[in-house]
């Protein structure tokens, strides 16, 4: 079997969808991304085409190392999650081609569902009862929120109070009924986390998410070390090569790679048994589309240290477009009692709806997030 074409399809709300067709009629999907600067990582996945047209798609291993290192520069957002999306079609093209689910490839279901968590309160944490009331009505009792709204390098005790009030109207609405995890966002700098994080302790949130921006992750330990709510980040870490660092150096308790950004299944499964080596737990980042989706559950699905899956269904992004606005097998991404099942079709398990794909492609748009400013003017930390 050979490879015979690559098409991307950039679709609403910011996603884009990668159909790889081979010489035998088998067609896998992947859904190489980057939010916001889609355009970008499609020249990218154009750029990897010579080395994949003509070659067996059977050889993941071969085309994912020749993809990172035939190059020579490497890693980053935008060549991970073009080398990401190719490979999460490779495997959908693998299964398909075995009739196998690829969490068979990989050794079986270690579980038998997928916890899934939902977002509410959008950029700007707002209505977050009610939409929890909501949700816990559909099953969910698990939930993540924007920590705080954009805060200033060095914030006032203002700040923290708003921030701290609205956590404590959740604990005070529900209890311990629900848990939901605080994503910082890389919104708050290293002067005011620990602060933050001394003042949440007593409501302990279930994790709260990139506490300083992964570029500044030599704070993790040290924040580990004042807390104990679990620490999480990984959304913007793009190879197990910067993992390694992370893990090596302590304070994250959950990693969260993305699968549309860090090199795929073949690469995030590393990933993965490199945190269970370090009892780290695995969450991956998934605010994207259906293919992204299911490669995180074909990665959930064959991880012990799989706590926790993200998926984008209502979350604030999805202006234009729902997750299953382009699968024809919408029932089997059902959430049940905030569970979801193993997809067991052949390859990823997802049937992607190519006529709406291709209808939607048509006005894609250019998603771009918002510039946020502090009061000062300077730009802040969306
Ligand atoms: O945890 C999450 O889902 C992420 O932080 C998410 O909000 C961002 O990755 C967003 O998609 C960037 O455009
Ligand atoms: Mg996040």
């Amino acid at each position: 079997m050979k490879i015979t074409k690559l098409t991307t399809y950039r679709v609403p709300p910011r996603w884009m969808l990668l159909k790889i067709e081979t010489d035998e009629g088998v067609v896998g999907w992947g859904e190489p991304v980057i939010e916001g600067r889609a355009r970008t990582v499609e020249t990218a996945v154009q750029e990897m085409e010579p080395y994949l047209i003509g070659q067996d798609p059977s050889r993941i291993n071969d085309l994912w190392q020749t993809m990172y290192r035939a190059g020579f520069y490497r890693g980053g957002a935008i060549l991970m999650s073009a080398i990401a999306g190719i490979d999460q079609a490779l495997w959908d093209i693998k299964g398909k081609v075995l009739g196998q689910p690829v969490y068979e490839l990989l050794g079986g279901l270690v579980r038998d569902r997928m916890k899934m968590y939902s977002w509410v309160g959008g950029d700007r944490p707002a209505d977050i009862i009610e939409q929890i009331s909501k949700l816990k009505e559909g099953g969910f009792d698990t939930f993540k929120m924007n920590g705080t709204e954009e805060l200033g390098l060095l914030d006032t005790s203002a700040a923290v109070d708003e921030a701290v009030r609205r956590v404590a109207e959740i604990r005070e609405a529900f209890g311990n009924t629900i848990e939901f995890g605080l994503d910082f966002h890389g919104r708050v700098a290293a002067p005011m986390a620990k602060t933050l994080l001394r003042e949440l302790e007593q409501f302990r949130p279930l994790f709260v998410e990139e506490p300083v921006l992964a570029e500044q992750a030599e704070y993790y330990p040290r924040l580990a070390e004042m807390t104990s709510i679990p620490l999480a980040a990984g959304e913007r870490m793009y190879s197990r090569f910067e993992f390694k660092n992370v893990f090596a150096a302590g304070g994250l308790s959950i990693v969260q790679p993305d699968l549309s950004h860090a090199g795929g299944i073949t690469e995030c499964l590393k990933i993965a048994s490199m945190a269970e080596a370090y009892d780290i737990t695995l969450a991956p980042h998934c605010p994207l589309g259906p293919v992204a989706l299911a490669s995180c559950l074909a990665v959930d699905f064959v991880s012990y240290n799989a706590v926790l899956q993200e998926q984008s269904m209502g979350i604030h992004y999805n202006k234009g477009g729902e997750l299953l606005d382009y699968v024809i097998n919408k029932d089997d991404f059902k959430i049940v009692d905030g569970y979801c099942a193993p997809l067991r079709k052949p390859g990823l398990g997802v049937e992607v709806d190519e006529e709406r794909v291709i209808a939607a492609s048509k006005n894609a748009g250019d998603w771009r997030n918002p510039v946020w400013r502090h009061k000062d003017g300077s730009v802040a930390e969306w």
